[in-house]
């Protein structure tokens, strides 16, 4: 099962390099479906492609630089053509869940400056309704306990992120907070509640944002846009 969940992933991946044009600046998310996305933009780059890549983490950067492709600081730039990230779970609306893997700030600042967003997954990340992955909040580690306290007063169960039995600090200095709620039916107003407390710096939860997903399958590699998505059956 999971040597498949990893074939769908590099499916989804490479499928989303055809969406990458000539001259782009292009925003290089996170996660190990990212991976294969860069991995195939490095063989387009060697190629002749031109393209400059802004990255979303400091693996997304190394693994940018291992593969060749050409980094632009993200303060010499306005706007960005296109970015291509992935998710940790997709509601049928696009809304989102990220950060699964400690990323989800500088994610949201690359993804809110693109034109386009494409996100790749495979196909064990759509759901019906998000919450059933942890939900990620990046918090100050100063005062962390409080913020956290706070948090159950929203109805979850916020745990410290670790990561080898040591507590798990983001590209940004901060704690993250991986917080079960029962199911978020509404993520912008959970997100705009959160967004109050002090201490919280952002939230693992994306909307608006998503303008097509590219998800690998038993079936292949399926591009989808909103309406196509809100009528598949779900797969769980
Ligand atoms: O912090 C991590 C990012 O939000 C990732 O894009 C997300 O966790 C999905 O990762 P993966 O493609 O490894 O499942």
């Amino acid at each position: 099962m999971e040597e498949s969940v990893d074939v769908f992933k590099r499916m989804a991946g490479e499928k989303a390099v055809d969406y990458i044009e000539d001259g782009m600046l292009v925003g290089l998310g996170s996660g190990s479906t990212v991976y294969w996305m860069l991995k195939k933009l490095g063989e387009l780059v060697e190629q002749g492609l031109n393209v400059n890549g802004i990255s979303s983490s400091s693996l997304t950067e190394s693994w940018a630089r291992e593969f060749k492709i050409p980094l632009t600081d993200f303060s010499d730039v306005q706007l960005l053509d296109l970015a291509i990230d992935g998710a940790d779970e997709i509601d049928p609306s696009f809304h989102l869940i990220k950060g699964g893997g400690g990323s989800l700030v500088r994610e949201k600042v690359v993804n809110a400056h693109s034109k386009k967003l494409i996100i790749v997954a495979d196909q064990s990340k759509r759901v019906d309704v998000l919450g059933k992955f942890p939900l990620p909040v990046e918090v100050l580690q100063f005062g962390w306990q409080m913020t956290a306290n706070k948090i159950v007063e929203l109805g979850a169960k916020p745990v410290l992120r670790e990561e080898n039995g040591s507590v798990y600090v983001s590209d940004n200095g901060n704690y993250i907070l991986d917080c079960a709620f029962e199911s978020i039916p509404d993520p912008e107003n959970l997100h705009n509640k959160l967004k109050q407390l002090i201490g919280v710096i952002e939230t693992g939860l994306f909307f608006d944002m998503v303008d097509m997903v590219i998800m690998g399958g038993p079936e292949g590699t399926v591009v989808i846009n909103k309406q196509i998505y809100k009528d598949l059956k779900t797969s769980k």
